[in-house]
């Protein structure tokens, strides 16, 4: 059970009393989502992130859910890539390759990773056209609201700076309406080069998930989530507010330790 659960703003907050607990309730939400995505649809559509991310959602590899989870239903999608080879140490496709996606039977071509041999700007090209195939033939649902691609669900990470996916505070991309995959080649956390979905496709997703641990983040996590005045919309995990799916906040006590009003029984 969640240390802490309440709703601020739309965002429903679940603390945990540390990683491991989170862990296994983060485990739970990515299988009931998939559970009824597959339902509804026959498939499950997920964004990763890199970074710490994948060790958090590393209980889906174990009982009951490598034998639950209806893996070959699956596709797998960046909603941010280094643009590194595929076999670098930055790469968060070789991160979740190790950490996840060889541990469970994921159909090899439902990996949607980028392409790793061209420019940031391509990659990013790249990667939109490959959703769009995919659009079309309805693998991933879209938007009824706009043209969005519509994935069950995307799942962030955030940096100590606020940011999220590769979208980091004060950089132009945060603005960008037009493209749902767009580049950086300016990143202030290596490496440079980078793809990210844009705000648009994040908005659209049916659910949403950012999950957070360690006191690093508290400050941000802080700044994204309370009424803290005109300076908050420079973090971009605050401008995250899915408009037709759920947005779910995984943290632990850590990085939920400066929130304004949460109080934990002791
Ligand atoms: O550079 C990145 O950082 C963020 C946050 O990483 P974390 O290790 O602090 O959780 C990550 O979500 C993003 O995908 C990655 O490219």
């Amino acid at each position: 059970m969640a240390l802490y659960r309440d709703k601020k703003d739309g965002k429903d907050l679940r603390i945990y009393e540390n990683a491991d607990e989170l862990r296994g309730h983060l485990a739970e939400y990515i299988a009931e989502i998939s559970e009824a995505s597959i339902k509804e649809r026959g498939v499950f559509t997920v964004a990763l992130s890199g970074g710490s991310l994948i060790n958090l959602m590393g209980k889906l590899c174990e009982a009951p859910y490598n034998k639950t989870v209806d893996w070959v239903k699956w596709h797998i999608f960046w909603a941010d890539e280094r643009v590194v080879a595929k076999s670098h140490a930055d790469s968060n496709y070789k991160l979740a390759k190790d950490g996840l996606l060889s541990k469970v039977p994921i159909v090899h071509s439902h990996v949607h990773s980028i392409n790793d041999t061209v420019t940031a700007e391509q990659a990013a090209e790249d990667y939109e056209f490959l959703i769009r195939q995919l659009v079309k033939t309805r693998v991933i649902s879209v938007s009824e609201i706009n043209d969005c691609p519509k994935f069950d669900l995307v799942l962030l990470g955030m940096g100590p700076d606020g940011h999220v996916a590769s979208l980091f505070p004060n950089h132009p991309v945060l603005n960008e309406k037009s493209q749902w995959v767009t580049f950086i080649t300016d990143s202030p956390k290596s490496p440079p080069e980078r793809i990210t979905f844009t705000f648009p496709v994040i908005y659209s997703a049916s659910n949403v998930a950012i999950v957070v641990t360690g006191g690093s983040k508290a400050e941000a996590a802080h700044l994204a989530i309370d009424e803290v005045g005109p300076n908050c919309q420079e973090v971009p995990a605050r401008m995250v507010g899915p408009m037709e799916g759920s947005l779910v906040w995984f943290m632990d006590i850590a990085a939920a330790s400066k929130l304004e009003g949460v109080k934990f029984s002791e």
